[in-house]
Formats: C-alpha cells, structure tokens, sequence
C-alpha cells in the first residue's frame, strides 16, 4: 500500500527552537548548549537557582545579550535574521513602573507597538482597539485613563504584560511576573495567566514560584550552572527533585557536601518567594490563599 507523507505543513514549526544555544556576555559563555524546543502554544515554566542562567537564557533570545553559539530559532527564523523583534513580547524582571512617569495606562500599554509600528505612522484604529483588548486581557479595561503611579505593584506587573501583547507577539517571555507581589495579587497575575493560556499564547515564564502557576505551566525546564538539568512534564519535576535531594542527602552522609552545594537546591531560594520544595506541585502554596477576582 502507498503510504502517502503528510504534508510539511502538518509538522507545526516550534515557536522557539534552541539546539546546544549559548548565551553570555562579552563573548563569553554562562548558559552552554541549551537544547529546548518551545510547540505553539506551550506553556513552559524555566526554573533554576539565582544565579544559573534563567535570565541569560531569556534575555539572550530577546538579543539583549550575546548569542555566543548553536542555533536560535523562532518560528523557523534564525535569531540573527529575525527582522521584527516584537514578535517576541517581553516583560522583564521585578519591573513596576517607576512613580515618576506620569502616564496612564492607555499611554504605557501603546508603548508596546512602537517597536512594530514605523515612527512616522500614528497608531490606527485597530492598533488602539488591540491597546483597549490587551488591557482587558489583563482585567484592566477599566482603569485605561488611571494614572500608573496610582496602581498597585501587581497591577503594575499586569500593565507590562498587556504592553507586551499589545504588539500581538508569537511568544510571550515573561521573568517573574509574580515575584514581589503578595499572595491575592500572586492569584490575580496566575489568573491572567491561565487566560492567555487559554487564549493559546506561547509562553516561557521564568519563576522561583511555581506553586504560583500550579495548573497553567505543560512543562518544567530547570537550569542549574548554565545547563538545562531538568526538562519534563510538571508531574515528573517533584521526582526530580526528590531524586536530587536523596542523592544530596547521600552525598552528605558520606560527607561530600559539595554534591548538595553543587545541586544549589538549599539556595534555590529567592527573595520574593518560598522555597521550592519536592512536594510543591500537590503541596500547600499561594494559590491556596483567597482570589481577589474583584481586582480583575
Ligand atoms: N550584564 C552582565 N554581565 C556579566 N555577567 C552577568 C550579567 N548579568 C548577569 N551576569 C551573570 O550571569 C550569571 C547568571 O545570571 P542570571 O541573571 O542569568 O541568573 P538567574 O538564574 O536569572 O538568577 P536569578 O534567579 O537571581 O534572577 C550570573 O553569574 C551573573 O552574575
């Protein structure tokens, strides 16, 4: 019988594809041959201890640092020859705005197409709609015309999350977006979340609170000294972790320390949140506090 190939459109090019990816500074390596592959529509959650490479990695796919070797791809375009960077939206890290700008919401959301629109084009009708629709994504279409020195800081976070789909991007790259905002706005940002995911925006959050995004992330990518040292689905992550535990418990009883020093499990830590722990995914966190939909 003839089998008949599918066609080369029925293969789905991934939304981000990384093979043995270098990024660093200065021309020097951090994060070395990062394979990982991002499907339309996935939502993957970059975890890892300060300081192993999380922001290198992401700010490398934004060229905000340098591409030092392997392949970058999105949507089948290498990073190099990738012509319009809006297609990659960006909130960046502990960003709130700074009480200094005077600006509405409206103002700072439209920000977000000056990349993609030609500085000599004014803002068209449906840009300004697609302004009014990312801010009502992200529960704020009430509060356009508010001054942002006047919102909270996990309203803030929201309006940079709005600024960045309000240039209708492939992907979504977002580190932390709920660090440094208490547990009811923690609920409230993972609610926006769960949204997009709905809506089948491609994502790549990178979060010391996983507990927060409990139910949105479909995989875990871990970094740990610059390499991916986990990539799975979030049910196999709390055997990782307790694999890693057992094997720094091992190593300690036999009074090699470093093993434990190395995993940088007990300074898998960060300012904002709790710790991590193995029995995260089931166990009790943020989400299990009350959500402030009215704040939506
Ligand atoms: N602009 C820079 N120039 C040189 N080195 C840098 C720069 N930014 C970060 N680094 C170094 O890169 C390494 C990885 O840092 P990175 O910020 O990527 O870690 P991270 O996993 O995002 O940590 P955190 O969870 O604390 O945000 C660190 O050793 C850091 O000092």
């Amino acid at each position: 019988m003839l089998v008949t190939a599918l066609p080369h459109s029925a293969v789905p090019t991934p939304a981000i594809r990384l093979d043995h990816a270098s990024f660093g500074y200065a021309g020097r390596p951090f994060t070395e041959g990062v394979n990982l592959t991002l499907q339309p529509g996935e939502v993957v959650a970059l975890l890892g201890p300060n300081g192993s490479g999380k922001s290198t990695l992401v700010r490398g796919l934004l060229g905000l640092n340098d591409h030092v070797g392997g392949t970058v791809e999105i949507y089948g375009t290498p990073l190099e020859d990738l012509q319009d960077r809006s297609r990659l939206g960006y909130v960046p890290q502990r960003h709130t705005l700074s009480a200094s700008v005077r600006s509405t919401v409206r103002e700072v959301v439209a920000t977000g197409q000056l990349a993609s629109r030609p500085w000599w084009r004014r803002a068209s009708a449906d840009d300004r709609a697609l302004v009014e629709k990312a801010a009502d994504t992200v529960g704020l279409a009430d509060r356009l015309e508010a001054d942002v020195a006047t919102l909270s800081g996990g309203q803030q976070r929201r309006v940079l999350i709005a600024r960045a789909l309000a240039s209708r991007p492939d992907v979504l790259i977002m580190d932390e977006p709920t660090a440094g905002v208490d547990a009811a706005n923690q609920d409230v940002l993972a609610t926006v979340l769960r949204r997009l995911a709905g809506l089948g925006v491609t994502m790549l959050v990178v979060t010391h609170e996983l507990a927060a995004l409990r139910g949105i992330v479909d995989r875990i990518v871990e970094m740990d000294a610059g390499q991916v040292s986990f990539d799975g689905p979030p049910a196999q992550y709390a055997e990782h972790r307790a694999s890693v535990s057992r094997a720094a418990d091992a190593g300690l009883a036999q009074g090699h320390s470093s093993i434990r020093h190395h995993h940088g499990y007990d300074e898998h830590h960060h300012d904002d949140g709790p710790v991590e722990a193995p029995g995260l995914l089931s166990g009790v966190g943020p989400m299990d506090g009350p959500v402030e939909e009215q704040e939506l």
